[in-house]
């Protein structure tokens, strides 16, 4: 036992920042976020979940073949703070993120998540195509489990500046009918301040 205290490292606090994406721009989203957890000084682990195959398709493999690696329980479980991001689907998260929370019930019952920090951030083809309706249907799991909540301040002029993305409720992109409109400077600055915000945050509580 002496042994195991003496070598084993202990385990460096890290927020998690969780995604899924199809088109890359909730990808790009997430690693912005990333960049202002860092500027913080906290450690990130950037994850995201696979998506989900019909039955008569073959499974993905557990690892894949490129792009950030998926989530595990244990991830989730031993992160400091939280950001959540996906594709606005008819309005909502999309199933690939909502299958991954339905297997979170073990992290429910021994209260992993209690009182850590989280926010949400999306992208829609269209401006006014949900985004506010997703990022706020994304929050019932995280009440669920005893997070704190964080969204943008009106502070940031970014988010007063802003002809497209960017909300109160969390970031936000709006990628357009074919998925190829880049992050305009104002969403992408909110990107990063949501990133530092959390980062701060959660350092604030770890100390
Ligand atoms: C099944 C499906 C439903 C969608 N529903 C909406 C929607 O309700 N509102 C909207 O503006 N865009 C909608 N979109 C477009 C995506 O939200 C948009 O392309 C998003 O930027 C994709 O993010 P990604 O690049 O991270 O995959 C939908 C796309 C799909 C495939």
């Amino acid at each position: 036992m002496f042994f195991l205290t003496k070598f084993m490292k202990p385990m460096q606090p890290y927020i998690l920042v969780l995604y899924y994406s199809k088109y890359g721009s909730t990808k790009e989203m997430a690693h912005l976020i990333a960049n202002g957890v860092e500027s913080a000084g906290m450690s990130v682990k950037i994850r995201t979940v696979p998506n989900i195959a019909p039955a008569v398709t073959i499974a993905e493999p557990s690892i894949p073949e490129e792009g950030d690696i998926y989530c595990t329980l244990d991830d989730l479980a031993n992160c400091a703070g939280l950001a959540l991001g996906s594709p606005t689907r008819f309005g909502n998260m999309a199933s690939e993120m909502k299958y991954f929370w339905d297997q979170t019930t073990s992290l429910w019952l021994n209260g992993a998540l209690h009182n850590k920090p989280a926010c949400v951030f999306t992208s829609s083809g269209s401006m006014h195509g949900g985004q506010e309706s997703t990022l706020l249907t994304m929050l019932p799991p995280l009440f669920h489990h005893g997070m704190m909540i964080l969204g943008l301040p009106n502070a940031i002029p970014a988010l007063s500046n802003t002809k497209t993305g960017g909300t109160p409720y969390g970031a936000s992109h709006v990628s357009g009918p074919r998925h190829d409109q880049n992050l305009s400077q104002d969403e992408k600055i909110l990107c990063e301040a949501q990133g530092k915000r959390l980062g701060e945050i959660a350092k604030k509580l770890l100390d």
